[in-house]
């Protein structure tokens, strides 16, 4: 099977089911992530993106099940869902990574950052003499330009943005095929917010990772997105959310298909005059203060 970019997906997620209590959250949810992309999940606070997300790890809270498929592909492919904790565990990190909404808090604050990487490349494996500089590799694509003192930082003495670039190390120090970030950046300034999400977007390129990015913001799904699916209840009628609409990010702007996608492109500002370019997109394409100005921003491809 190939993805809607071409290429056989990392990811190919049908029919995903979660349930909290036995009720319903989300329901039918079908993705599929291709290699080298990004895809962002978007809907309002509380519709279900971080149960979906932490379902395909394998990191629902009790209480909590998930039914449907999810395969990672691979030789052999691993159906994720309802697979043993043990299975699991040796995925996460080697195949499979996890960049938390609140990675100050999933990082413990008596341990220094560089001991959280060194444990997780060492508990997979890798042979001692290439471990450090697995870690500062891992780091300096971080964008974290001196990953030596970050090593011996402990988390409480970094900024929030060295925290989530650190947390975003911890995701892909092994070199998982796919990456989950649920929020990574939503508690940061717009400015630390896109040097973030543009190391994150680099990596995905540069790795031939997928990328699924948990989001509320679609202006943020608009910027660093190839694709975008859209989790709401349909027809605004209480109950189980649903995968409302999903493609191109650029599409999905100019033209959703569905009122809850129209909703959030108006709460957004990015909602197009007709023909007119976003002024979000004008002034990014007249000079992006990151130097990306000539680049195509990520939902203006496909
Ligand atoms: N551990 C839990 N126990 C009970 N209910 C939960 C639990 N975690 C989430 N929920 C409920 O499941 C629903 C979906 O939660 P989820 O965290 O996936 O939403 P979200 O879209 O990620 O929200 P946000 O953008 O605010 O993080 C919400 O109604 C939430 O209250």
């Amino acid at each position: 099977m190939t993805s809607p970019a071409g290429r056989t997906p990392v990811l190919t997620v049908s029919g995903l089911d979660v349930r909290i209590a036995a009720q319903p959250v989300v329901s039918g949810v079908d993705l599929e992530l291709a290699p080298g992309s990004v895809t962002a999940l978007v809907g309002r606070s509380g519709s279900g993106k971080s149960l979906t997300a932490r379902a395909l790890a394998g990191l629902l809270p009790a209480g909590a099940a998930a039914s449907g498929s999810a395969r990672l592909a691979g030789d052999p492919p691993v159906e994720l869902l309802g697979l043993p904790e043990r299975r699991m565990r040796r995925l996460r990190g080697s195949a499979l990574g996890y960049v938390f909404q609140e990675s100050r808090a999933s990082l413990n604050p008596t341990v220094p950052v560089g001991r959280h990487l060194r444990e997780t490349v060492r508990a997979h494996g890798v042979p001692r003499r290439n471990r450090r500089s697995t870690v500062l590799e891992a780091l300096r694509r971080a964008g974290l330009d001196e990953p030596e003192r970050i090593c011996g930082a402990y988390p409480f003495e970094l900024s929030g943005g060295q925290v989530q670039r650190a947390a975003l190390a911890l995701g892909w120090v092994l070199g998982p095929r796919l990456l989950v970030a649920d929020e990574v950046t939503s508690a940061l300034d717009p400015v630390t917010q896109a040097g973030v999400l543009d190391v994150l977007r680099a990596d995905a390129l540069a790795a031939g990772r997928a990328v699924l990015l948990i989001t509320h913001d679609l202006a943020v799904a608009y910027r660093w997105a190839d694709r975008v699916a859209v989790l709401a209840e349909p027809g605004g009628q209480p109950g189980a959310r649903r995968i409302v609409e999903s493609g191109p990010a650029a599409r999905l702007l100019r033209a959703p298909a569905d009122p809850f996608t129209a909703e959030l492109v108006r709460a957004s500002g990015l909602a197009p005059a007709a023909g007119a370019v976003p002024a979000a997109a004008r002034a990014r394409r007249g000079g992006d203060p990151r130097g990306a100005g000539t680049r195509p921003l990520a939902g203006e491809r496909g």
